[in-house]
């Protein structure tokens, strides 16, 4: 008992934070429990009527019978008859009066349940607006998804059918059980005594029905995510001929799918002949403990059917108690989820962070980072500064720490030792939105959303300037490849619509950083996949349009960035090389080794 008690508080400690709702939806909630009530009182009645028009049968057909022989015998047949109609047409009234009443409480509760749904999945999708991209390093997307979908449908159901069917229980069981009870004591125990029972069962057969339930869900999304990555690397399993292979491999998943959802019938399958025994086992009690009652003289033939009324009545209650006790069980593991991720405090904030307009001026001093989830120490001891007007590359190996800086300065994660300073000033303490709406990056990833071009390189302004994207895409040098397409600026791009090249996607990308005309730039490895020729037409743009302005390149190439005023040669997270194009070669060091085989690929290529 103790052990269920707090299995009870610790669900009720997770719902707990629905509350907040409940009062916001009160008026809503207030009437529905309302409504409850008075459904059952009118679900309760029917029975005692049922009672009095048996009694009146039973009573009637002794007077009619002692009339027997005399003329006057169809007139008692005839009140019999018309007095029996009107029973039958308040036996009608009455269900349809309680019908009205359900379809109110409905109306009422159901709603409210919808209402939360939809302010909790804004509530948490507006949380998961506020946290840091280590965060979304953490979990995967088909957890995020997860949460604000599928677990918050757990949590409706609780706040609808869940607190609904609780209190429609609990109200038919006082008024049917105290009804009982006036009647005959006896009987009211002999009639609910399977009702536990029926209860327990209903309740371990729908864990069980979960359980296997969730195995299959797990089973589908597996095989849907086999499916859809099967789809998306078509071309790879086409040209390694692996289609043999990966058609059993589908068939095996199938197979362990099929096998989880036939237990899960097996099991549906029980439930309603079990429960159908049950219900008819509480029947047949009662009219055997009824019978012996009435044979007592303690009761009428009346209570029997009256209490049949009842049985019947409380048996879908009973069955919702076990069903909502898992249901309930299952919407505090899921808000349990919710409540998990709505505690999470995003890692980079600027709680009283200056908003000023930037210059440009940007100066790493000793900076280090660890990557937080992994531990690796991508930066060790950086620094170098940046004045407004100045282009600043970024070169080195694979994994040498590159991105991470551009990372680090716009403020994806805090620095883990050393400071950042940006026009003097602490990146930490600028406001995190006025500083990031004035800086452009493009990521070493391209994405691009699935709409239309224009509206991917308008993606930072609120209204479509067409004038300003067209500008932005001629110096991002990829005009005149969308104007070339049937659509132009308006065709659909991404999953919906035409893929773009790998170039054409960095170029619509750098047009989308250009567009939001920021005062910083950083561009991660963005014009790899760009063919030289059009890459320096895109670097002279750059040169007009980030004049006065802080660009920050990161690249493999040397060609890229041969131009700049400050080489950074980053190896290991570190600077090794600092120094102009001519300088780091006179050196004769790492950036000149890098020149030199360059130069000799491309000789070869
Ligand atoms: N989100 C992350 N979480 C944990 N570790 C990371 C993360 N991103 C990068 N790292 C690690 O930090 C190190 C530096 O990575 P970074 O992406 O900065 O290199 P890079 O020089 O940009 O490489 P590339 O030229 O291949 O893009 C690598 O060892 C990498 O494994």
């Amino acid at each position: 008992m103790a052990k269920l008690f707090t299995f009870a508080v610790s669900f009720m400690k997770h719902l707990a934070y629905l509350n907040k709702f409940f009062y916001k939806y009160r008026w809503r909630l207030i009437p529905g429990i309302i409504f409850v009530v008075i459904s059952n009182i009118f679900a309760v009645l029917p029975a005692q009527v049922i009672r009095v028009a048996f009694d009146l049968v039973t009573e009637n057909i002794a007077t009619y019978k002692l009339y027997s022989g005399f003329n006057r015998q169809h007139i008692v047949y005839d009140i019999f008859g018309s007095s029996l109609f009107l029973f039958g047409v308040l036996v009608l009234v009455l269900a349809l009066i309680r019908g009205l009443f359900l379809f109110f409480m409905r109306q009422t509760i159901i709603l409210m349940s919808r209402h939360i749904e939809y302010d909790l999945k804004n509530e948490i999708y507006n949380h998961y607006q506020l946290l840091s991209l280590a965060f979304y390093r953490r979990h995967n997307t088909g957890d995020l998804m997860n949460r604000v979908t599928e677990d918050v449908s757990r949590v409706r159901m609780y706040l609808g059918p869940g607190i609904m069917y609780t209190i429609n229980t609990v109200v038919l069981f006082v008024l049917a059980i105290y009804a009982m009870l006036t009647v005959n004591v006896r009987l009211a125990v002999y009639s609910v005594l399977p009702m536990p029972v029926l209860a327990f069962i209903i309740y371990y057969v729908n864990n069980i029905i979960n359980y296997r339930s969730e195995q299959i869900q797990e089973r589908l999304s597996s095989l849907s995510s086999f499916v859809q990555e099967n789809f998306s690397g078509i071309r790879v399993i086409k040209s390694y001929v692996r289609e043999g292979f990966v058609r059993k491999s589908f068939a095996a998943e199938s197979e362990d799918y099929k096998k989880h959802s036939m237990s899960l019938v097996k099991i549906q399958a029980m439930f309603f002949p079990l429960m159908l025994l049950l219900v008819g086992l509480s029947n047949v009690i009662t009219i055997y403990v009824g019978g012996v009652e009435v044979m007592k003289g303690n009761i009428t033939p009346g209570n029997i059917a009256e209490f049949i009324v009842y049985v019947n009545q409380l048996t879908f209650p009973v069955m919702a108690l076990g069903w909502v006790t898992s249901l309930i069980q299952r919407a505090a593991a899921s808000q349990k989820r919710i409540n998990e991720f709505l505690k999470e405090q995003p890692e980079v904030t600027s709680p009283h962070g200056i908003k000023k307009t930037i210059e440009g001026n940007i100066e790493f001093k000793n900076v280090s980072f660890t990557y937080p989830d992994t531990g690796i120490k991508a930066l060790d001891d950086v620094s170098f500064s940046v004045k407004p007007g100045e282009l600043v590359a970024i070169i080195g190996r694979t994994g040498s720490g590159k991105s991470t800086i551009a990372n680090l300065l716009m403020r994806m994660y805090d620095t883990t030792g050393g400071e950042i300073r940006v026009d003097n000033t602490l990146l930490q303490n600028l406001d995190l939105n006025s500083f990031r709406s004035q800086t452009g990056f493009v990521p070493q990833d391209v994405f691009l959303f699935s709409d239309t071009i224009a509206n991917n390189i308008a993606f930072s302004a609120d209204k479509l300037d067409m004038p300003k994207v067209e500008q932005a895409a001629k110096d991002a040098a990829v005009y005149n490849n969308i104007i070339e397409l049937e659509n132009g600026f308006t065709t659909l791009i991404g999953e919906r619509g035409l893929t773009l090249s790998g170039g054409q996607k960095q170029r619509v990308s750098i047009a989308r950083a250009i567009m939001k005309g920021p005062q910083i730039m950083v561009f991660d490895d963005c014009l790899s996949a760009v063919d030289t020729k059009t890459e320096e037409e895109i670097l002279n743009n750059l040169g007009r349009v980030m004049q006065g302005r802080t660009s920050i390149i990161i690249s493999h190439r040397i060609s890229t960035i041969k131009n700049a005023d400050k080489i950074l040669v980053i190896d290991n997270g570190r600077i090794i090389e600092q120094g102009n194009h001519n300088e780091l070669m006179q050196q004769k060091s790492v950036y000149f080794e890098l020149y030199e085989s360059q130069l000799l690929e491309e000789e070869n290529a």
